[in-house]
């Protein structure tokens, strides 16, 4: 059993090694389209699936609560917590409505969907960035693998931030990674000390 856990700490840094060599331009990039948006007074929306779902609170905790220094909160919310409005959607509609349903009704002109997704394929995360583009909200895509369909759907003025591994817990593990990254860039540029 050590050995595997020592295989499964290796793979965890080689990941976290790969992505440092390849994702800090775009991770900049991704940085200045949230700290843009802040400064505008627009929000921050985020979703995503399972253990994307509980990055999705978590990084939405951090902004509107606080992360490492004291600040006043951040307008951020996680698409995924309102048991009432999920059942709702998914019932009346669809699974696949259950983002995009929420980007419709509170994403305006300006605000930022962040959408989390591993394998960039899943349908609910798909619908919700098609409704933010269509709402001239920027996006801000979490992917890994070969971003799938979530990088073919991506504009040029939107950042994808593709974790280069193709293992689930792998790109999770980058991912809270790249989101406390942008929480330290976030203080830092809107709170300087
Ligand atoms: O946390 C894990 C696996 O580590 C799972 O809960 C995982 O997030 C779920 O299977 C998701 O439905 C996967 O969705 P996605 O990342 O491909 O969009
Ligand atoms: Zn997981």
């Amino acid at each position: 059993m050590q050995q595997r856990f020592r295989q499964q700490f290796e793979a965890s840094i080689a990941a976290k090694q790969a992505a440092l060599a390849q994702m800090l331009p775009a991770l900049g990039r991704g940085a200045q389209l949230l700290i843009e948006a802040l400064r505008a007074d627009h929000k921050l929306l985020v979703c995503g699936n399972g253990g994307s779902a509980a990055d999705a609170q978590h990084f939405a905790a951090e902004l509107s609560c606080r992360f490492e220094r004291e600040r006043p909160g951040l307008p951020a919310l996680a698409l995924t917590v309102d048991t009432s409005t999920l059942t709702a959607i998914g019932n009346d509609y669809s699974f696949e409505q259950l983002f995009a349903r929420q980007v419709q009704a509170l994403g305006r002109r300006g605000d930022v969907l962040l959408a989390i997704s591993t394998s960039g394929n899943s349908p609910n995360v798909l619908k919700a960035i098609e409704v933010a583009q269509a709402q001239q909200m920027p996006v801000l895509a979490f992917t890994g693998r070969d971003g799938g369909q979530i990088a073919r759907q991506l504009r040029e003025s939107d950042v994808e931030l593709r974790v280069p591994s193709r293992v689930t817990a792998r790109i999770q593990e980058v991912h809270i990674l790249l989101l406390h990254c942008l929480c330290d860039a976030i203080d830092q540029s809107l709170f300087p000390q």
